[in-house]
């Protein structure tokens, strides 16, 4: 059975956030993951999951203005300095919890500049994430989001287009987040996209479609890419980033159903 993670932005959302790493202990995780800690002190988050004895698995380099609708700095020229300064604040705060992985979200599509200024900008920058994260042995992460129904206007929303980037980023330490959830509205192809990337993939998150809720409640088969990461040997975490249907507890039996456990 995968190593699953409760994505704390998602799952016990009823809750503060300082309890959601309890409640998610509670229930049987093991890890956790969220999209940003930085309303917090690192040291109080750190606290948290001490308290939980819960490991942090992955949280996202800060965004920009989410309130304002911006959804990362990854591409965008004209935020270097700001893209940058966020790669020193996230770092300290993966030192603070230990964390190995965290996602670099790409920006949304800004009008009139050309494509190539867009992709060698976001190579820039990943490479530059990539050689803070790799002193403190993390990966960096890049995620294909849907622009379709999730995130309309979303830079990086193909998984193409995600792996000639990593081509041409050409760091070890710059890894394929791959959100089966968004995958399934991409492209579909699922298993065939586990497998023949597999040796790309850092991260791995779920939920259904349509809906986003828990795996069982739509057209993913997931008892099946859940063996096949099983046979695979898939040794990194499976991110629970899905809206769940009522209670988060009530709805947690899909682990027993689809993946044995
Ligand atoms: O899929 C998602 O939405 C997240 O993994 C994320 O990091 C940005 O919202
Ligand atoms: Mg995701």
């Amino acid at each position: 059975m995968p190593k699953f993670a409760a994505n704390l932005s998602f799952l016990f959302a009823d809750a503060p956030f300082s309890e959601r790493f309890s409640r998610a202990a509670a229930a049987g995780f093991a890890g956790v993951e969220y999209l940003f800690p930085y309303d917090w002190a690192a040291g109080e988050v750190a606290a948290w999951l001490a308290a939980a004895e819960v490991e942090q698995v992955l949280f996202n380099l800060p965004p920009g203005d989410w309130a304002k609708g911006e959804r990362g700095l990854a591409c965008l020229p004209e935020r270097r300095a700001e893209f940058v300064d966020g790669v020193e604040l996230a770092l300290d705060y993966a030192m603070a919890f230990d964390c190995r992985q965290v996602h670099c979200m790409a920006g949304l599509r800004p009008s009139g500049l050309a494509e190539s200024v867009l992709e060698s900008t976001y190579v820039a920058n990943l490479r530059h994430a990539a050689g803070r994260f790799v002193s403190i042995g993390a990966n960096v992460l890049i995620e294909p989001i849907n622009s379709r129904i999730d995130m309309p206007g979303y830079w990086l929303d193909d998984i193409g287009q995600a792996l000639r980037l990593l081509d041409r980023i050409g760091c070890d330490n710059v890894r394929l987040q791959l959100d089966l959830y968004h995958a399934q509205i991409i492209q579909g192809d699922l298993a065939r996209t586990i497998e023949s990337n597999f040796d790309r993939i850092g991260h791995i998150q779920i939920a259904d479609n349509p809906g986003r809720h828990e795996p069982g409640t739509g057209e993913i088969h997931y008892p099946y890419l859940f063996a096949l990461l099983d046979r695979l040997g898939y040794a990194g975490w499976v991110g629970c980033e899905y809206k769940p249907l009522a209670a988060t507890e009530a709805g947690l039996g899909w682990r027993e159903r689809l993946a044995g456990g």
